[in-house]
């Protein structure tokens, strides 16, 4: 990850900063007891591919903040401790949104091991189009954060191929397809372990915001 940083332009103090910080809090991409063997053997399958450097396991925790390294985005909320990032708004291990993400630095690349609880449901059985949603939103956003910076999703685009089972597993692809100027235009796929079923493919629209300016600055001066 010190690499991946560097490579990006983010600082190594920021980095050691944002670190400590974050170890300091769960890390929720670890395997639990509701991961199933599907998930488990995809997750053995990415981590062996860390080792030679060409994949980093990303950590993921329940406040946005500590997801980043350095200060691409600064807080807009005068109190943190309410704030949660949405796909890991659930304490019960299972439930929700089960996940943990590879980046790719070389291939400009980020997938996400997806396992939906049945908190997700939207059709008997199948995951809601919403969560399916949030986590191509999140992974090709993790994807450009890690490419450009501060950014935030100006279009996104799904369509939806085949229903995602509750409790299966599936497997979020997506890279960057190309920047011009603020804009980073990416793609993702949905599919399932053995790659047989495309559930969904998606193609994104991410600006860069303005790196002198909060978010709040940002915001305030549309
Ligand atoms: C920690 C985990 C993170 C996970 C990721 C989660 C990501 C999210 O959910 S973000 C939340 C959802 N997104 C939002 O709320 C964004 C709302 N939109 C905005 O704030 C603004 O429209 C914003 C910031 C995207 C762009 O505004 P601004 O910086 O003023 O750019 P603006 O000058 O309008 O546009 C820049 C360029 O992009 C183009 N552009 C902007 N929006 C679009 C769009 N929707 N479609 C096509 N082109 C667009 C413009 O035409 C312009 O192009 P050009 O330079 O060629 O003229």
């Amino acid at each position: 990850l010190l690499k991946t940083c560097s490579l990006h332009g983010i600082s190594t103090f920021s980095f050691q900063t944002w670190l400590s910080q974050a170890r300091q809090s769960k890390d929720y991409a670890l395997p639990n007891s509701s991961w199933s063997q599907g998930m488990m053997d995809l997750y053995s399958r990415f981590l062996e591919m860390c080792k030679d450097g060409t994949w980093k396991r990303i950590p993921s925790y329940s406040n946005s903040i500590d997801h980043i390294p350095g200060k691409a985005f600064w807080c807009v909320c005068k109190e943190r401790k309410e704030t949660r990032l949405f796909p890991r708004n659930m304490d019960t291990e299972g439930v929700g949104f089960e996940y943990a993400m590879f980046l790719n630095p070389s291939e400009k690349r980020m997938v996400c091991l997806f396992q939906p609880g049945p908190y997700l449901e939207g059709h008997p059985g199948f995951a809601h189009g919403g969560s399916t949603a949030t986590i191509i939103d999140s992974t090709i956003g993790g994807c450009a954060i890690f490419v450009a910076g501060r950014v935030m999703t100006a279009n996104l685009s799904i369509n939806y191929r085949n229903p995602i089972p509750l409790g299966s597993v599936v497997l979020v692809d997506s890279k960057v397809d190309q920047v011009e100027g603020r804009k980073v235009f990416l793609s993702c796929q949905v599919r399932s372990i053995d790659g047989q079923t495309l559930h969904a493919e998606a193609t994104a629209l991410f600006i860069r915001l303005d790196s002198t300016k909060s978010l709040q600055q940002q915001m305030s001066s549309q």
